[in-house]
């Protein structure tokens, strides 16, 4: 856990027990729950259970406030699809009720792409039953449950209360609460949801708390920061049912994202993934070097044994050059490969050469689904039109827009690809000033002999 956000713990925590926040009056006390085997579980001496103060709402009901938790089915329910039983903010259910086209068809793609089956030394997993080409949609799921990522504190807890019987009391009062939702389920998403992986049994979470930390996906379209949250602690979590089943990978093969409209998580090829191969998913910063990796993945009770893992003396210095989101990717990563903006000589500034090291990095590596993976992508594109390479520009704005589809579903138009975002204009006029110049060259020539 970052330094700042241990701070914010320590800070919430004491004015809780000073009485100095005012939980009726809607001031939310954020804590993470702890990871691991913790030795002080249940509610310490003199407190009871607390009964669950959550209001439940219809979701075409006006009636509650922007900063209030409730618990209400999204989106409103239509014969098609079942609603996914949510603990929101109200402000939070306006965004999704207002959001246009709420509630269309979960898209399912025809032929079935996938099968769930035993993964050897991974419980369940995911399976392709069928090719799946880079892009393609392999499974759309309305989540069976979203809550808040963060647990907030529901009543001021006594001074003699310590952090960690603190952090035990805020679970169990989340539980009460999410035992009310789990009644409001349909029965077959109800043991659907319970016979889910559970990797916290031993940390004083209770059973449904279990569930969402093990199989929760966080999504940056499910964020509530109105209540002065950060992306991180104004979260939501999103358990699904088949999608709970994908297995973690550093060099994952799919990309996930969550669909407004249509109210699902959905997730797409990276890359071409063949019949028989496991589709995973990452739980943490792939980029990460692989220490880093590892303490994250312990937390989800994964000894990753992928190939990343088994040679990390190899794989490091390879997702290093990848990382141009921790700024571990060389200085001049940005720098050099936009020498070819202010420099048309060829081929010295518009050399394509660092890029596709780059490039094979990313490949080599499976992180095909990272933002620098995009980048190298787009800036191949720009680089290849500066070199009057219309062939290659097209060919890297088509792989590009294959990454816009698998990341957040976006299609790109024939037209865009065809002029590859405007820049095969650039390479014409390129070709253009390349000609005028070689006959200038020429002319020149033919005067001097003369
Ligand atoms: C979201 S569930 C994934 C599906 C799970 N395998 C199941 O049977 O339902 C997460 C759990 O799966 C297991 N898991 C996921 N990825 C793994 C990996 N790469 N290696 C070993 N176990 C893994 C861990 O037990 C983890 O807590």
């Amino acid at each position: 856990m970052p330094p700042d956000e241990r701070t914010l713990e320590n800070l919430l925590f004491n004015l809780l027990k000073s009485g100095a926040l005012n939980l009726d009056e809607g001031t939310k006390a954020v804590l993470r729950a702890p990871c691991g085997v913790v030795s002080d579980r249940g509610l310490p001496d003199g407190m009871e259970p607390h009964e669950p103060n959550c209001r439940h709402f219809d979701p075409a009901s006006p009636e509650y406030g922007d900063d209030e938790f409730i618990i209400t089915q999204l989106p409103p329910a239509t014969a098609a699809e079942a609603s996914t039983v949510c603990m929101v903010s109200g402000r939070m259910a306006r965004i999704i009720v207002n959001t246009p086209d709420i509630g269309t068809a979960v898209p399912r793609p025809t032929p079935s792409t996938y099968c769930i089956k035993e993964a050897p030394g991974k419980g369940l997993g995911m399976y392709a039953t069928r090719d799946i080409r880079a892009g393609e949609l392999i499974v759309a799921e309305r989540p069976l449950l979203i809550v808040p990522v963060s647990m907030y504190a529901r009543r001021p807890y006594p001074s003699t209360v310590t952090k960690e019987q603190g952090l035990q009391v805020m679970m169990a009062d989340t539980e009460r609460e999410y035992e009310v939702m789990l009644e409001k389920m349909a029965p077959a998403n109800r043991a659907a949801y319970m016979a889910l992986a559970n990797s916290h049994r031993f940390d004083g979470s209770g059973p449904i708390l279990g569930v969402i930390r093990t199989n929760g996906f966080g999504d940056e379209c499910m964020v509530d920061s109105g209540l002065g949250l950060s992306n991180e602690t104004g979260g939501f979590s999103i358990i699904c049912n088949d999608m709970s089943r994908m297995n973690h990978d550093c060099a994952h093969n799919t990309t996930r994202y969550f669909d407004m409209p249509s109210f699902s998580m959905q997730a797409r090829a990276i890359r071409d993934i063949k019949i028989g191969d496991e589709i995973t998913t990452n739980y943490c910063h792939t980029l990460e070097p692989f220490a880093t990796r590892h303490e994250i993945l312990a937390r989800y009770d994964v000894k990753c044994t992928c190939a990343l893992c088994t040679n990390p003396s190899e794989s490091d210095p390879l997702l290093a050059q990848c990382d141009i989101v921790h700024g571990r990717a060389p200085p001049n990563f940005e720098k050099r490969n936009r020498a070819w903006f202010t420099d048309f000589s060829v081929p010295n500034s518009t050399d394509v050469k660092p890029l596709l090291s780059d490039l094979v990095a990313h490949i080599k590596t499976g992180q095909e689904a990272s933002g620098g993976y995009a980048f190298t992508l787009f800036e191949l594109m720009k680089t290849y039109a500066a070199r009057g390479d219309i062939k290659n520009t097209r060919a890297y704005a088509r792989k590009y827009a294959v990454w816009q589809l698998a990341t957040n579903g976006k299609v790109i138009t024939d037209q865009q690809i065809e002029s590859a975002f405007g820049m095969t204009a650039v390479a014409e006029v390129v070709l253009r000033l390349r000609g005028k110049t070689k006959a200038k060259m020429a002319n020149r020539t033919v005067k001097a002999s003369k």
